[in-house]
């Protein structure tokens, strides 16, 4: 059969609707003209038309092997096709009256935090991750999250044929990615409820620019979240359940968050901050400070952000605010108490440098005013920020630092401000100089080298205006740490802005004694479970047992509890607070405190070794192995501490010392009053550069 008298046959079948199979010759009677498929078919080029060639060889396959007329077939097709064209459109029309009337929706946009909460919880979902339709995304592990070790350990074979060295190189190519619903519909079902989930993506124009300040296009996403019936609450329900899981993987972590790059600050809220990290909790009894100092810390920001305090304040009047100041040389544990402070009471810390550039007063006020109802904001070494006073702030400054002198030469003609700035930064020289001396230096050059940086800075005034303006968020606690708070400006410590000062100091004997305890000790999970965190921290921290016999022991969990009539008596004679509110009762009373302690066994090390380093290595490692018992602990703990001068050395160094002999408590012993004498010397030599010997 030719293509001619195929199409002769097929078209008028189609096209009559009649069903005449095999009878080409019908096809013209029911109306073709004669021979003007003859003429049509060479024009339309039908004759060389491979799919018409294989068209036709089905045909003749289908009608001649299966008896069948391929024109039912053709009929068939064509008529699934319509009605699947047609179920969709009636599908969509139904759904959208349907969403319209019988369905609830709630809209979750990625620039909210809800977002990244729904998104973590669909992808831990099986039922979603068996979908046919998904966006793979790389997803690597922080650096806090717990690794396979088995999978690490396919370490470099060192020339010995020992693995002694892990080896990282595998490890992205094994991290799995995360799985999340593909633009477009879903559904899945929660709590015996039936959901639709549509994700969708729509480009926005941006006519102010992004981080360049070009005008550009930013994609937007949206989650669609539908459920059946009137009303949103499953799905509010829904969005409750993905938040509170994405917060239970995240509550023994601290989330530390800095001001966001410049471009997304302008967007303001929560596009001010961004998320930096995301560390373990820091648990209270691993700063080493005085008890008292502790529980009063402890104390008195538990009274500030109990949820009757507010009310409290309002009643007289006094701002909701609440400062501290935690000063000290370097490395005596400022920043570790912050971390811990934010730990114990469940909060984020946001951590505000002066010292970046692109810090002005309005993104600070900004900045202040996008903070949440509760954290902790940690101004960082307030002394090395360059704070300068206005001129009219000037005259009224008694303020003697380096800095405030600095700036308070500003009406001074140029000539006493070189002489001036010429004698303060050899003073300077004579003194130690740190990183942020230099940072400050450099600020100081660029502002003197464009007059447009000088706007930016930030002044005294305008710190001020930040922490307490009418623009300030109350609620937060805010610690600023310093080296120097004898360079801090009277203004900024006056008592409603740092509301307690906590002094830090270089180790006491004791505190050596507790650090050595505390690197040392077996390591022990500690579980708590209770309804009133911060207070259990608190008494994980004051029931801790006693670390060795040459301690007193820690006051009872009980000696914090609180009365009915408001009045927090400790015990032990530190702190007493009376707020003087009938109707309260807090801080509220220590509940139950369940701690479960896991000894964990050591990892198992096996070592192939030839030369001695390694054997020194294979000794340690068997050394590490050992936990000593509590007793024996104490006892070199004690020893160690009487080697170590009171006064002289930075927990910081002691941790430094300690963390370079970690796991082998005999050997710190034993080397410890070398590495004194060695340091005390250097020190007295003002040298900052350790030789290895006394390392
Ligand atoms: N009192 C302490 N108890 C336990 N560890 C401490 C203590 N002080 C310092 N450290 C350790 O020393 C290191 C530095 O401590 P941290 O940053 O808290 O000191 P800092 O006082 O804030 O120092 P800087 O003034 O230089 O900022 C940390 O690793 C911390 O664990």
């Amino acid at each position: 059969m030719d293509i001619n008298s195929l199409l002769r046959s097929a078209l008028p079948t189609l096209v009559g609707n009649t069903s005449h199979a095999g009878n080409s010759s019908s096809a013209t009677e029911n109306g073709l003209p004669e021979g003007l498929l003859d003429t049509l078919s060479p024009l339309l080029g039908l004759q060389f038309n491979p799919l018409m060639k294989l068209f036709m060889i089905l045909h003749n396959l289908v009608g001649r092997n299966l008896g069948i007329d391929p024109t039912y077939i053709l009929t068939l097709v064509g008529f699934v096709w319509a009605a699947n064209k047609l179920w969709a459109q009636l599908y969509t029309a139904f759904y959208a009256l349907a969403r319209q009337y019988f369905m609830a929706n709630i809209e979750v946009s990625n620039s909210d935090d809800i977002y990244a909460h729904l998104m973590k919880w669909l992808a831990s979902q099986p039922k979603m991750v068996d979908s046919r339709s998904l966006t793979a995304e790389t997803a690597s592990k922080g650096a806090w999250e717990d690794e396979d070790e088995s999978e690490l350990m396919t370490g470099r074979v060192c020339s010995d044929g020992s693995d002694v060295y892990l080896n990282f190189s595998s490890q992205e190519a094994k991290a799995l990615p995360r799985f999340t619903p593909a633009l477009g519909m879903h559904s899945f079902w929660f709590g015996g409820r039936y959901f639709k989930l549509q994700r969708k993506q729509e480009a926005l124009f941006d006519p102010s620019g992004g981080a360049q300040g070009m005008p550009q296009y930013k994609d937007k996403e949206t989650l669609v979240l539908s459920c059946f019936g009137r009303s949103p609450g499953p799905i509010k329900q829904l969005l409750q359940h993905a938040k509170e899981q994405y917060y239970l993987d995240h509550q023994a972590k601290t989330i530390v968050r800095r001001p966001a790059a410049q471009a997304m600050r302008r967007y303001g809220h929560r596009h001010s901050w961004q998320q930096v990290a995301d560390r373990p909790v820091r648990p209270m009894k691993t700063v080493v400070l005085d008890d008292e100092q502790k529980i009063r810390i402890l104390s008195d920001v538990n009274e500030y952000l109990h949820p009757a305090t507010p009310r409290w304040y309002a009643n007289r009047g006094i701002p909701l605010r609440r400062g501290y100041l935690f000063h000290g040389p370097p490395g005596t544990g400022k920043t570790s108490l912050s971390f811990a402070l934010a730990g114990v009471f469940g909060l984020d810390i946001y951590v505000i440098s002066l010292l970046d550039p692109s810090l002005t007063e309005e993104d600070l006020l900004a900045l202040f005013t996008s903070l949440p109802r509760r954290c902790v904001v940690l101004l960082e070494d307030i002394d090395t920020a360059g704070l300068k006073r206005t001129e009219d702030a000037d005259s009224s400054s008694s303020s003697s630092d380096d800095d405030d002198n600095k700036n308070s030469e500003e009406g001074q003609d140029d000539d006493t401000k070189d002489k001036k700035s010429k004698k303060s930064r050899h003073q300077k020289s004579k003194k130690d100089w740190k990183v942020s001396d230099l940072a400050r230096e450099l600020k100081r050059h660029g502002n003197n080298n464009s007059s447009s940086d000088d706007k930016k800075s930030i002044s005294l005034s305008g710190l001020l205006n930040a922490i307490d303006g009418v623009a300030s968020h109350e609620g937060r606690v805010l610690i600023m740490t310093t080296n120097k708070p004898e360079t801090l400006d009277e203004a900024l410590i006056r008592p409603g802005r740092v509301d307690l000062q906590v002094a830090f100091t270089n180790a006491t004997q004791d505190q050596s004694r507790e650090l050595f305890v505390r690197m040392y000790e077996p390591e022990t999970t500690t579980t708590i479970t209770a309804r009133d965190p911060p207070l259990l921290a608190m008494a994980d921290h004051l029931s801790a047992p006693p670390l060795s016999p040459f301690s007193s022991p820690p006051p009872s969990p009980h000696s914090v509890a609180s009365s009915k009539d408001g009045n927090m008596t400790d015990v032990s004679g530190i702190t007493e607070v009376n707020d003087d509110d009938d109707d309260d009762s807090f801080p509220p009373s220590l509940t139950t405190v369940t701690r479960t302690t896991k000894k964990q066994a050591p990892a198992p090390l096996t070592l192939t070794l030839k030369n001695h380093h390694l054997q020194r290595q294979c000794q340690e490692a068997e050394e590490a192995q050992e936990d000593l018992p509590a007793p024996e602990l104490a006892r070199i703990a004690a020893q160690f501490a009487a080697c170590i001068p009171a006064g002289q050395f930075s927990p910081a160094e002691l941790q430094g010392f300690l963390l370079k002999r970690k796991k082998m408590p005999r050997r710190a012993l034993a080397e410890v009053e070398v590495w004194v004498a060695g340091v005390l010397a250097l020190k007295k030599g003002g040298s900052r550069v350790l030789a290895l010997g006394v390392q």
